[in-house]
């Protein structure tokens, strides 16, 4: 499945400690991250995650580009509810996209553990129904990032540095 980890600056640590936590589940999958959640993921785990940029830059609307495309299963979203955020729009429009395309969201860890047993059980599986017409390296449950190609998808931190 393609999983995606956000996380606002007060939350990162739990996000990450959670991530910790299921790492060898996680490793079963295929991950994204905006920006700076993936680079702290990364720095605390063996996991291969696929950033895209910083989420007030627009790492939350590229995430919500694949949501609007069918091609997210599940994103863990601990937003942090006591802070405005620069770019509430875009949060709000990648929940809302969330919504229009009935994908689950986690936005914070008691959630995001009933979705991982789920995850982990194989409740899941009718998001592969979903997925039918998708290209293959979307729908390999092993693939990593690292084998997909850049022109695969769309400009992630490895290209923009960010
Ligand atoms: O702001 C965010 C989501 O709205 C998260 O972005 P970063 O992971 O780059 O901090």
């Amino acid at each position: 499945m393609n999983v995606a980890f956000v996380a606002h600056d007060r939350k990162k640590e739990e996000l990450v400690n959670f991530v910790v936590a299921y790492e060898l589940l996680f490793q079963e999958h295929t991950l994204f991250a905006t920006g700076t959640t993936g680079t702290l993921i990364m720095e605390s785990t063996k996991l291969d995650i696929m950033k895209f940029k910083s989420g007030p830059l627009g790492g939350d609307q590229q995430l919500g580009a694949m949501v609007a495309q069918n091609e997210m299963d599940l994103l863990v979203f601990f937003r942090d509810p006591l802070a405005s955020q620069p770019h509430e729009a875009d949060i709000n429009a990648l929940l809302r996209l969330c919504d229009v395309y009935g994908i689950p969201v986690a936005t914070n860890m008691a959630t995001a553990e009933l979705l991982i047993h789920a995850l982990k059980r194989g409740d899941f599986q009718w998001r592969d129904i979903v997925h039918q017409n998708r290209p293959v390296y979307m729908t390999e449950r092993k693939a990593k990032p690292a084998d997909l190609q850049m022109s695969d998808y769309y400009l992630t931190s490895k290209a923009t540095g960010l």
